[in-house]
């Protein structure tokens, strides 16, 4: 089977959107060993975009696919999977229906073959037919992201650009004037997505780091630190970490997972820059100091990263909600409790999700210090609240942003 030039992408494709639509797994880790098996590069970027693309328009493949037979098809049976790979590739990718099918078809055999071969062939037959604007949700996801669900479905059609950190906000202009890229904030420089970060100018010198400018605003709402301190909880891969360190608090940066913090330290020391890094579970430590702050940026569901991670649309439902707002809750409480009076609390999680979101905050038993629109980057805005919520659907003329929720507070 794999003699036929471009089935192993194909074959990875489907293992990708199996593992993620039928057991729940993250594209990222089902990526690692999906890739494994394919050599070059391009086959490599090939079977991503077939993932990408499926999970980015899955609603909408499956109701082509549904349109096209008199008895529907069980949502994780094969040669539904392998008609949404084929339907991403001729309408996403504009792969000739021709190759689409001599790639695709070798997937399945016997019975489900030809009904794979006779639905795409009467769709590929149906005049006009073509994707919407914009993919469609699932009810669900629309229902829970109320009147931004569409612009946030537009946002998600691309995946996102580049976004770079700098450790000096002084070198912004210059370095994006060199890198041929905008800044939409200092400190800030924006490329344009696939620019290969190890060829970029001083990536070995650490001046900067990848992130995107919405993982930047919680940080940015403490301002400069003045050699105070600050407890960064939930610190890796240590993002945060170093853009607090670099605008000069004194970090203490405390995670679970030793190695994610084992990321930390290698970011660090990357670029120079200096924490007290501390692995233990934030439920059941007890800080030893004081810190005149605390940044909270705490586990959650990720759904605003769904630009680039297109599956968790798909993976994340009620439950992985619920159970990710109660640690969310118990950590704030935590937070609170360590804050001496006179200290700044921001709390920050890159989901979507109101109860990641507003109704975390809106449990924090502190006064808040609403965020003004003069502290954020031209284009937003805060919400009525004093809150920031951002989403893909915005700054979408400059390339978009992810979806962050914070809070802050003063004890
Ligand atoms: C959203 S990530 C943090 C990202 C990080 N602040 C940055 O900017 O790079 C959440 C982190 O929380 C950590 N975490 C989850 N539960 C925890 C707990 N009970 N105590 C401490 N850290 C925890 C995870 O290991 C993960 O690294």
């Amino acid at each position: 089977m794999s003699d036929i030039s471009g089935l192993p992408a194909r074959r990875a494709a489907l293992q990708m959107i199996d593992a993620v639509l039928h057991r729940g797994e993250t594209l990222e880790t089902v990526e690692r060993n999906a890739l494994r098996r394919i050599r070059g590069p391009a086959d490599q970027a090939l079977a991503r975009a077939i993932a990408g693309e499926t999970l980015r328009w899955l609603t909408d493949l499956d109701m082509m696919i549904d349109s096209a037979m008199k008895k529907p098809l069980p949502h994780d049976a094969k040669p539904r999977s392998v008609l949404r790979l084929m339907l991403a590739q001729w309408l996403r990718l504009d792969t000739p229906p021709h190759a689409v099918i001599a790639t695709a078809l070798p997937l399945l055999t016997g019975g489900p073959r030809r009904l794979a071969h006779g639905v795409f062939s009467t769709l590929n037959k149906r005049d006009g037919l073509v994707l919407p604007d914009i993919p469609t949700l699932a009810p669900e996801v629309e229902f829970r992201w109320g009147d931004r669900a569409d612009a946030i479905a537009a946002g998600i059609v691309t995946p996102p650009p580049l976004d770079l950190a700098l450790k000096d906000w002084s070198q912004t202009e210059e370095r994006a004037e060199a890198m041929g890229g905008i800044s939409l904030a200092p400190g800030h420089i924006r490329l344009p997505r696939g620019t290969p970060i190890d060829q970029l100018p001083s990536y070995k010198d650490g001046d900067w780091w990848v992130q995107d400018l919405a993982a930047t605003l919680p940080a940015r709402l403490l301002g400069p630190g003045a050699g105070k301190r600050v407890l960064d909880l939930c610190a890796a891969p240590g993002g945060k970490t170093m853009q607090l360190a670099a605008a000069g608090w004194n970090v203490t940066a405390l995670d679970i997972s030793e190695r994610r913090l084992d990321r930390v330290r290698q970011n660090l020391e990357r670029t120079g820059l200096q924490a007290e890094i501390i692995k233990a579970n934030a439920l059941t430590w007890r800080p030893a100091k004081q810190f005149d702050a605390i940044l909270l940026d705490a586990p959650c569901t990720a759904t605003g990263t769904c630009r680039r991670h297109p599956d968790v649309v798909h993976r994340i439902g009620e439950r992985q909600i619920e159970e990710q707002a109660e640690l969310q809750n118990a950590l704030l409480e935590r937070a609170v409790e360590w804050l001496p009076e006179g200290s700044t609390l921001i709390y920050a999680v890159c989901s979507l999700e109101s109860s990641e979101g507003e109704a975390q905050a809106e449990s924090v038993n502190l006064a808040p210090v609403p965020i003004t629109s003069e502290e954020l980057p031209g284009g937003l805005e805060p919400t009525k609240d004093g809150w920031l919520k951002t989403d893909p659907g915005m700054l979408a003329d400059a390339g978009g942003l992810d979806g962050f929720f914070v809070g802050r507070w003063r004890k």
